[in-house]
């Protein structure tokens, strides 16, 4: 049985250290020569996911605000209306799929919550960057719909302050904004009610001129009111002849029960298929990268099994704590923020098996397979998954780790290979055998980067060896700038392509995979490991990652 190992961040208090000494990590690794300042009250809540279970706010949340909605929504009375309604626009959209660029359909894209911090942080840059490289549909229209008054030249204004022009194209770039900006329009209105969005519908109407419309609904607010938004928008702002999409940003659910009656109800006025649940990670250019850099290099796949892979690390870190999303934090937690989606995501793309092809359903097929392969999740005494009967990985330990306010910001795949059997030159080595572990390294930010860690001999007339990188370093290979993740999704949604985006029995096995776990945390209370704000996180990490035999390969001094 192959382990999977998850480690989460959480803090430590240095005089309550459970450990022993670990005499075989080196000096900067051992957990005995971190200092730990006392954390403040403030930064214990800020980034303590499984302390929070322990509060009385987070046991009753169990039964909280998002299943509350969403169970309320299936026993509201105008069901049967509102059903009739959604099937003739489930029929429309299926029946219909106009090509994006055909010249005669035009697409309205609508970004629900557009006074938030994600549209304006992220949606409508992206936006603005696909139209600035010409890949927005020719007739497109942009509408904010949220609660806050606002008129068009005031969404406008705001949008404004966000906006950055590509690098290689700088010269027109206020020109482009401009008219940019000029497509963008903003209709206030309550996201539950029918006639506000009726209201978008007819202006949306007047923009798309007796064209036929395709129309992508992009919901940027708080979980609890997503079914609210979709039913609203589903039934009174569909597009009447061509598709109708809806972007679901995260989180699906805080576990398998919630996350499944959320799918049940968005179902209700939607077809799978209309359903774009983002996982902004696999929008990021080096995990787009991970499949060709193993499906299209020779050197690389006969590698990647249980036969020369000794582990391999999902490192997630932040060096800022959870800011104002404090709220947020207490309920959902690290494990739920980026282990169960982001880093299991990168897992099963880097654990699965050639899909028969590149389409999206092929792709998502293997991943499903990787996820209900595995065990789920339990605690312990540490957190451990495993593996049960996959050929492929069968012994190999995953480890994953992520956390807010450590000492760097970082998102990586390391994968550590098995020692040479024999290995001649052992003995110009040194002792340590990890420093002799070849290493390939795939940094997914900052500085995206592929390294590969060999041993090579240093030049002279002696005999010894160090370990060196093959680097491939974008930024000195690469002069074009690299899309941000919302750019890719977002035009992956308006063209229909559904690969980068999480189908719903993916997100099923997801969270089966860490449902238990997170429940046992929350029944027992688990207390967490307290760290300094700005250090490299709890101990236990170490102790975990050991139990397996593994060093962290962040931790080095070339790292
Ligand atoms: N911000 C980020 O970096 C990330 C966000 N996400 C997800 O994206 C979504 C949007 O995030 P973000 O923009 O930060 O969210 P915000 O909290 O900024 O909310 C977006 C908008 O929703 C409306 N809103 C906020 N709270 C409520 C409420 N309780 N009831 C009704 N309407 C409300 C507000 O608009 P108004 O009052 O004008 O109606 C607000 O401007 C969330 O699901 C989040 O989990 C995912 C990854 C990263
Ligand atoms: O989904 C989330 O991601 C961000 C990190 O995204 P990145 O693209 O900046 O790496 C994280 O800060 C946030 O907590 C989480 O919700």
């Amino acid at each position: 049985m192959a382990a999977t190992t998850i480690s989460v961040s959480t803090h430590y208090r240095s005089s309550s250290s459970p450990y022993p000494n670990l005499s075989s990590l080196s000096s900067h690794q051992n957990p005995n020569n971190f200092i730990f300042p006392a954390t403040s009250p403030k930064l214990a809540t800020a980034s303590l996911p499984f302390n929070s279970t322990a509060s009385p706010s987070i046991a009753s949340m169990q039964d909280g605000s998002l299943a509350a909605t969403v169970a309320g929504l299936q026993n509201e009375a105008p069901l049967k209306k509102l059903k009739d309604g959604l099937t003739s626009v489930k029929e429309n959209t299926q029946l219909s799929n106009f090509d994006v660029n055909d010249g005669k359909s035009t697409t309205s894209i609508t970004v629900v919550g557009a006074s938030g911090d994600l549209a304006k942080k992220k949606i409508f840059p992206a936006l603005f960057a696909l139209y600035y490289e010409d890949c927005l549909p020719e007739h497109f229209t942009i509408f904010g719909y949220a609660r806050s008054k606002m008129t068009d030249a005031e969404l406008r204004n705001m949008v404004s302050k966000t906006l950055t022009c590509r690098i290689d194209k700088r010269e027109n770039c206020g020109e482009k904004m401009e008219q940019f900006l000029q497509r963008c329009f903003y209709h206030s209105g309550q996201y539950d009610s029918l006639e506000n969005f009726a209201e978008l519908d007819e202006i949306l109407k007047e923009h798309e001129a007796g064209r036929v419309s395709n129309r992508l609904f992009y919901l940027s607010i708080p979980p609890n009111i997503f079914v609210n938004a979709v039913k609203c928008a589903s039934l009174s702002a569909s597009a009447s002849a061509g598709w109708t999409r809806v972007i679901v940003e995260k989180p699906f659910g805080r576990d398998s029960e919630s996350s499944a009656a959320l799918t049940k109800s968005l179902k209700q006025y939607l077809d799978e298929d209309q359903i774009f649940r983002i996982d902004h990670y696999l929008g990021k250019e080096l995990v787009e990268n991970l499949s060709v850099l193993r499906f299209s290099n020779l050197i690389f796949e006969p590698l990647w099994s249980r036969q020369y892979i000794r582990n391999v690390q999902l490192i997630f870190s932040e060096d800022f704590g959870t800011e104002g999303r404090g709220g947020y934090f207490d309920h959902y937690g690290i494990m739920r923020d980026i282990m169960q989606n982001h880093l299991l995501q990168i897992l099963a793309l880097f654990a699965m098996e050639t899909p028969v092809s590149l389409d999206a359903e092929d792709i998502r097929n293997e991943k499903v397979k990787v996820l209900r392969s595995m065990r789920p999740i339990r605690v312990d005494d540490v957190i451990i998954g495993q593996y049960k009967n996959n050929a492929r990985w069968d012994g190999v330990p995953f480890l994953m780790k992520a956390g807010k306010a450590l000492h760097d910001k970082r998102a990586e795949i390391r994968v550590q290979f098995r020692h040479v059997p024999g290995n001649l030159y052992n003995r110009n080595s040194g002792t340590d055998l990890d420093l002799a572990t070849n290493e390939l390294v795939i940094r997914v930010q900052p500085d995206e980067a592929i390294y590969l860690k060999i041993n090579n001999k240093v030049p002279g007339l002696g005999m010894r060896l160090d370990r060196s990188n093959l680097n491939l370093l974008y930024k000195a290979r690469y002069s074009k700038e690299i899309p941000d993740a919302y750019e890719r999704l977002l035009l992956d949604a308006v063209e229909g392509e559904r690969r980068l985006f999480i189908r719903s029995d993916e997100l099923d096995a997801a969270w089966a995979l860490f449902t238990p776990v997170l429940k046992d945390l929350e029944e027992k209370k688990k207390i967490p490991e307290y760290y300094p704000y700005g250090s490299r996180g709890p101990v236990g990490a170490h102790y975990l990652a050991a139990r397996y035999n593994v060093k962290w390969g962040d931790l080095g001094v070339d790292e």
